[in-house]
């Protein structure tokens, strides 16, 4: 692991590291917060961050206006680049910016050329945790938020692994990947036409078939004047599967609000004091 950057802010400490990563074959960049309360010798809770499409490591990091509070709560934030980069790396054949490099969709794909490096469900779930509780000084408890396709990572990686996140939190997740155009798109693509196999990557499917005991609690918001709402994000669709099966969910609407990093910086300090009661 090789540090790329260092920089003291709001009290804690922004870092980016390289890797070379078993599971995409290929090197990954990620950035971590850390709070000031580590200096003490503290162990801190870590709170996963996925972004969305065209994103890396930065954006959230740069743009979400985060660090004050998560120093505040003593909160870890952990934020992993969106797909694998590098020479050799498949890309969209066109170059479009939603499938892809820096369009992972956090899926493990089983289509070539893909399948070779594209592992990003592996990669947020077992490596990238594991390195980083062998390297910070950080505690097993884990949750996990993301924004849009972050937002969809977020949502099917807390709804298969209820034991090991404590909260889900999302904004303008993309709810039902199986019935959108990005998703459509995306899931042929990495994982072949069988919808069948859609499905562990899709929330509104898991949260349909929900069975496990352990109901993780989750948060959505999602702006009313975002772009993308009744074609790509639809969380309605995720609202009425959580009816069905009795699984409580809050989504919260927010009058005016778009697709930007702007919705993401009004509220974060709602989601990092959310996943901070669950985490303690
Ligand atoms: C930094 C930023 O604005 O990120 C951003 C912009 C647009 C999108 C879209 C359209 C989809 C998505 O999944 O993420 C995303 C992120």
């Amino acid at each position: 692991m090789e540090l790329i950057s260092s920089n003291k802010v709001s009290g804690g400490w922004h870092k980016r590291y390289k890797h070379t990563s078993q599971s995409t074959q290929c090197e990954m960049t990620f950035a971590i917060f850390l709070p000031k309360i580590v200096n003490e010798g503290q162990q801190v809770p870590v709170l996963y961050w996925l972004s969305g499409l065209t994103c890396s490591d930065e954006n959230f990091m740069q743009k979400a206006g985060a660090f004050k509070k998560a120093n505040e709560l003593g909160i870890a934030i952990v934020a992993p680049d969106t797909s694998p980069r590098g020479e050799g790396v498949a890309d969209d054949e066109n170059g479009a910016y939603d499938f892809g490099l820096g369009a992972g969709f956090y899926v493990n794909a089983t289509q070539a050329p893909y399948s070779q490096h594209y592992q990003m469900y592996d990669y947020v779930t077992e490596e990238l945790p594991q390195l980083i509780e062998a390297h910070f000084p950080v505690s097993p408890q884990k949750a996990i938020s993301g924004h849009s396709m972050g937002g969809h990572g977020a949502l099917i990686i807390g709804l298969r692994n209820p034991d090991a996140y404590t909260s889900i939190s999302a904004f303008s997740p993309i709810v039902n990947p199986s019935n959108c155009p990005w998703g459509q798109k995306a899931l042929t693509g990495y994982l072949g036409d069988d919808k069948q196999r859609w499905q562990q990557y899709d929330a509104t499917e898991l949260l349909s078939h929900y069975v496990s005991p352990t109901k993780r609690p989750i948060l959505i918001e999602q702006g009313s004047s975002d772009q993308f709402l009744d074609e790509q994000l639809k969380p309605w669709l995720f609202e009425q599967a959580a009816e069905k099966v009795g699984y409580p969910i809050t989504l919260n609407m927010h009058e005016g609000y778009d697709h930007s990093y702007f919705f993401i910086s009004s509220f974060i300090e709602n989601h990092l004091e959310f996943h901070a009661n669950y985490m303690r």
